[in-house]
């Protein structure tokens, strides 16, 4: 127990998996935890201090399945082995923690979803409200940087998406509570970490040792004092929970707010990019285009997605090789990609020392598949030759492999059966004598039959007992005098002979040997695979960026896609867009065909306001721009038959969401704080949707608030906005604001009924339809005859009292207050004709004044 408090003692905050034996158990508090979290029994055993010692634990050999239950639940797990000599010494075996698992550092392919990446992030709150980041996925081994003013923190971790959250123990309670409310629903788990870690000397040292250089210059990171503390933190941690140094964490990226359209964290789940509303991950924009072949594939696409950058040279490289790929390479290559492994998490698993001998044969595999992708992927264009020279593999890498793994190697190096025969020829000797055994068994109980007589003997091995001659009862007189009893059965009688034992020793120690030895072996490969890592982590990027461009290529072709054009003038031009994911549901679901509908915005006409009857598609098609804008910029074709995009810097949407009850705010607050969001970030170049603002309050309040905030993008934000609204009124707003014009979704009405066609077109809608919709809904008829009457009422006294009403007129200035007594006096005064003595005097007569 001294043993186990020393190492617990040095973990707190974290899941001591104590090894003993076949088991890890957990003692304590941590054992009451694990068995609330993981429903394992607990166990109480002998006395420590007076007290039972409190423990449950787990077989060793599925501790996987345990690990990854309780970081899906946000715990950290110390594995602590048994590092020692079992029967060597007296007193407990050494043992040792050799890995911290938590949910931001994992490595292990069992424990992380294909999809996505484990990022952990550390956050320093520097001074004058700036915050400095420093984020790293292990597996990719990619650092990356940023600065942000204090407010823009919540945007940035929506961005990153980290698993773990780093900071410092002295933080101020407010960002605490801040980062607190982060956590949210999502799975973010939090970690303070000492001060002193968060050191901006330590992190730069750390930053040039790590990517082995002297000056942070090249990456433009010099000036970056609050991220360099932050990375301080991140590498420390990093390092501490693999037990060793990040040898593979060789690149370094600054992030600005100014490099990437900003798609804030409401544009995100409204625009349904990677989850839906309802926290699905799919039907989403992400689901529909990720037909990857590769886990490492799909990551990347998810980052192309949610990193879109606004110069557009990335993004027309990207188009220039989809539109190569197209023309047939891309089935080839998906051939190709099909069976390639996950050579990203392999090299960083190769790096840490973690990698297991399947996945070596994973690697060497994709490896001989690199020259066929790199032969297939010969198009034009700056980043296609940047794959193809990346995807040489690094000389002498696939034959290492090759030469030292088997074909079929066993799951673990424990197990043995890893290392190729001719790899070793000590090796390859321990195992002769081994294999050796069935021959002399055989031969030896031939021998034996002949010596004793004994028609039915046996010589057999079983682990437990080892090597045996077994004779069954009847046969017991006949068994010579130099037979050993070792254990006798119910009907036989098992015996050793000198001979035999000497035999048992030599094979026994002789799979011992081997057993080491491929050990022993394995670690001079890993060695050996250390000075290929930097390659094989190009070789990776490469292999997921040919993935992403023929899964983008795939879908361009299977849904229609056209090739977007970028233009220097700002605007939105978009000619037949389509909604990519209502369009792929309606077919899906009931083979009907979407309405393309078109989009032209400008500087002389930047506003649409939307109206027509609800279900009429006004969302859809707000979505579907700000959706064609995204997929254009990160470098994809659209689902239009062209589009012409300008200059975009952001795109912000209010859209109704849910209320937000786990942050105790309105649905009405929230939307008021989503649009003053909007209204301060907003520039000329962002493209703004706002759905139906307004409607969370009285109707007067909320037509009232609606306008102006539409004034206010028209006048002073400029924004692209397109402005869905039921207010009827606002249709009136293009009269007066000439950057702005009406657009209505059409509806057809048969009947009573209403047929809802989809289209487009320049106007303002005639009415709502509300009720109609209604009826389709199912609402009970005696409801719906109610609402039409109470309509009908509401309509004709509206007719009778309408006054005009300005609503777009500016706010009157204030009347100015009428100056006080002091201002007075002070109005009065003409400093050049006072003696000093006579000022002396004013300002004493001014004070009184103030005072009465
Ligand atoms: N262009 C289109 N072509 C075909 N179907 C469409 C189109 N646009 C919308 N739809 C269908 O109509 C449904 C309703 O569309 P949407 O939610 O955009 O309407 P809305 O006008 O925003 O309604 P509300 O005012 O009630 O919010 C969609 O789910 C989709 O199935």
């Amino acid at each position: 127990m001294a043993q186990y408090l020393a190492i617990k003692a040095e973990h707190p905050g974290t899941l001591v998996f104590y090894r003993m034996g076949d088991f890890y158990e957990l003692f304590y508090s941590d054992a009451e935890k694990a068995a609330r979290l993981l429903d394992i029994t607990l166990t109480r055993r002998g006395n420590s201090g007076g007290e039972p010692v409190i423990m449950a634990g787990v077989p060793f050999h599925s501790v996987e399945s345990y690990l990854a239950r309780l970081i899906k639940q946000g715990e950290s797990v110390a594995i602590c082995e048994q590092v020692g000599d079992v029967g060597a010494s007296k007193g407990p075996v050494e043992r040792k923690v050799v890995r911290v698992v938590t949910p931001g550092t994992l490595t292990d392919s069992a424990l992380l979803n294909d999809k996505s990446e484990a990022i952990l992030l550390a956050v320093h709150q520097g001074t004058r409200h700036r915050l400095g980041l420093a984020w790293l996925s292990l597996t990719q081994g990619a650092l990356q940087l940023a600065e942000c003013a204090g407010d823009e923190l919540e945007t940035w971790i929506a961005r990153i998406a980290p698993s773990e959250l780093l900071f410092s123990a002295d933080v101020t309670p407010t960002f605490e509570q801040r980062l607190k409310a982060l956590r949210g629903g999502a799975a973010l788990s939090l970690t303070q970490r000492p001060q002193w870690q968060f050191d901006a000397g330590l992190g730069l040292r750390k930053l040039l040792e790590q990517l082995n250089s002297a000056t942070l210059a090249a990456w433009g990171a010099e000036e970056l004092v609050h991220a360099q503390t932050a990375a301080a933190a991140l590498l420390t941690y990093a390092e501490h929970t693999q037990g060793r140094a990040l040898s593979h964490v060789q690149s370094l990226q600054v992030q600005r707010d100014d490099d990437l359209i900003e798609l804030p964290v409401t544009t995100r789940r409204n625009l349904e990019l990677v989850q839906t509303l309802r926290g699905e991950d799919s039907p989403t924009l992400f689901s529909l285009l990720d037909t990857c072949m590769t886990g490492m594939g799909s990551r990347l696409l998810k980052c192309w997605l949610l990193e879109p950058r606004r110069e557009r040279t990335q993004a027309l490289q990207r188009l220039e090789a989809i539109g190569f790929l197209r023309d047939g390479a891309w089935q080839q290559l998906r051939a190709a990609l099909k069976g390639c492994s996950d050579v990203e998490r392999i090299t960083a698993r190769i790096a840490l020392r973690q990698v297991r001998p399947r996945e070596l044969v994973g690697l060497r595999q994709s490896l001989e598949r690199s020259a066929q992708l790199a032969d297939a992927a010969a198009g034009p264009g700056a980043l296609l030759a940047e794959i193809r020279a990346s995807l040489a593999p690094p000389p002498g890498c696939g034959q290492a492999l090759a030469r030292a793994i088997m074909e079929e190697p066993a799951a673990l190096v424990r197990d043995g059966g890893v290392i190729a025969t001719g790899c070793d020829a000590e090796l390859d000797e321990l195992r002769a004598i081994q294999d050796n055994c069935d021959g002399f068994l055989l031969d030896l109980e031939t021998r034996e039959k002949a010596r004793t007589g004994i028609a039915n003997l046996r010589v057999q091995f079983n682990k437990v007992h080892g090597f045996f001659i077994e004779v069954t009862q009847g046969q017991l007189d006949k068994v010579p005098g130099d037979y050993r009893r070792r254990q006798t059965l119910k009907n036989a009688e098992r015996f050793i002979t000198p001979e035999l034992k000497a035999f048992e020793d030599k094979a026994l120690s002789a799979q011992e040997r081997a057993l080491a030895r491929e050990k022993w072996l394995y670690e001079q490969l890993l060695d050996e695979l250390q000075q290929y890592v930097p390659a094989l982590t190009r070789l990776a990027r490469a292999i997921a960026a040919l993935d992403v461009l023929c899964a983008l290529a795939e879908r361009s072709l299977t849904l229609n896609w056209a090739c977007p054009q970028f233009m220097k003038e700002p605007g939105i031009e978009i000619t037949r867009g389509r909604h990519p994911v209502v369009e792929s549901r309606l077919a899906e679901t009931t083979g009907g065909s979407f309405i393309a509908n078109d989009t032209r915005l400008g500087p002389k006409q930047r506003m649409q306001i939307i109206t027509g009857p609800n279900m009429g598609g006004k969302s859809t098609y707000m979505r579907q721009v700000a959706l064609i804008c995204l997929l254009a910029s990160m470098g994809s074709y659209v689902p239009a038959q062209a589009c012409r995009l300008g200059p975009l810097d952001a795109i912000h949407t209010r859209i109704g969401a849910a209320d937000d009850l786990a942050n105790a705010q309105s649905t009405f607050m929230l939307e008021m704080t989503e649009a003053a969001q909007i209204l301060h970030a907003a520039t000329p170049n962002s493209l703004v949707l706002m759905d139906e603002i307004g409607r969370g309050t009285s109707t007067f309040d909320g037509l009232a608030l609606a306008s102006g905030i539409a004034a206010h993008l028209h006048d002073r934000t400029k924004a692209f906005t397109l402005f869905a609204t039921h207010y009827f009124e606002l249709t009136e707003f293009p009269a007066k604001h000439h950057g702005a014009v009406n657009m209505h979704v059409s509806a057809a009405e048969s009947g009573a009924d209403i047929v809802f066609l989809h289209e487009i077109q320049p106007g303002p809608a005639s009415r709502s339809y509300g009720i109609q919709v209604a009826r389709l809904a199912g609402m009970p008829a005696a409801v719906v005859n109610h609402a039409r009457q109470a309509l009908d009422a509401l309509e004709t006294q509206q007719t009778l009292s309408r006054e005009q009403v300005d609503l777009f007129a500016p706010p009157p200035a204030a009347a100015a207050p009428a100056p006080s007594a002091a201002e007075a006096a002070l109005a009065a005064l003409d400093p050049d004709a006072l003696s000093p003595r006579e000022a002396l005097d004013a300002v004493y007569r001014l004070k009184k004044l103030l005072t009465k």
